[in-house]
């Protein structure tokens, strides 16, 4: 028998992820935002306990469901926007809550990487969770690929400064005078007059 992979898709939380360890339940890339995060849990939490049920009633159509999950990721994306998470405090997040990938993940991961089979992972989650708890269990290999939400986050300059310095020959920080410009043109005009 040859089976032949073109390519390999998954959903992520509840699926590559754990469902529960010990009798606890191992949190979604949402519940790890809930629970290191934001300030206000109890926003997303409530919401998380109007919808869930709706989400895995099987008595209800997949057409009844759709808008009602629509709703649900968009007041909580409005709550996420709302709480200005930083991107430096994800890492971290991950590290201290309880996320964890099934039992066998490793050589699901590393033989999909090997035989060069694409591993496409569709999510409702939250992808930079995601792919922070893939990173920190060392899979995330160059066949990964995600599609899911992204924050989108403001970089202040403190972020931005060392790839500017980088990029250009003086960098000015919180001058908002055009001291620097007009001694630079002085110096090039006045060198030119004096030719
Ligand atoms: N605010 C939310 C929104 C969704 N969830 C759960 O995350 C799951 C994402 O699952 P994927 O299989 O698409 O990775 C989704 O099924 C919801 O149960 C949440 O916890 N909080």
């Amino acid at each position: 028998m040859c089976l032949l992979f073109s390519q390999v898709i998954s959903d992520f939380d509840m699926t590559l992820t754990r469902f529960a360890h010990n009798s606890k339940r191992v949190p979604t890339t949402h519940n790890i935002l809930d629970n290191r995060l934001l300030i206000n849990e109890d926003c997303t939490k409530k919401l998380l306990n109007t919808y869930y049920p709706i989400e895995i009633d099987a008595s209800r159509s997949a057409e009844e469901k759709l808008p009602l999950m629509v709703e649900w990721w968009t007041k909580v994306h409005e709550l996420l926007i709302q709480q200005k998470i930083r991107k430096d405090t994800l890492a971290r997040a991950v590290k201290e809550s309880s996320a964890m990938l099934r039992e066998g993940y490793k050589v699901f991961f590393d033989h999909l990487a090997e035989h060069q089979v694409p591993l496409l992972i569709l999510s409702a989650g939250v992808g930079d969770v995601l792919e922070e708890v893939i990173r920190q269990n060392h899979v995330f290999h160059p066949n990964v690929h995600i599609i899911s939400n992204y924050m989108d986050f403001d970089h202040t300059v403190e972020e931005r400064k060392e790839s500017y310095v980088n990029s250009f020959d003086i960098v000015l920080v919180k001058d908002e005078t055009m001291d620097v410009p007009n001694a630079i043109l002085r110096y090039i005009t006045s060198s030119r007059d004096n030719k």
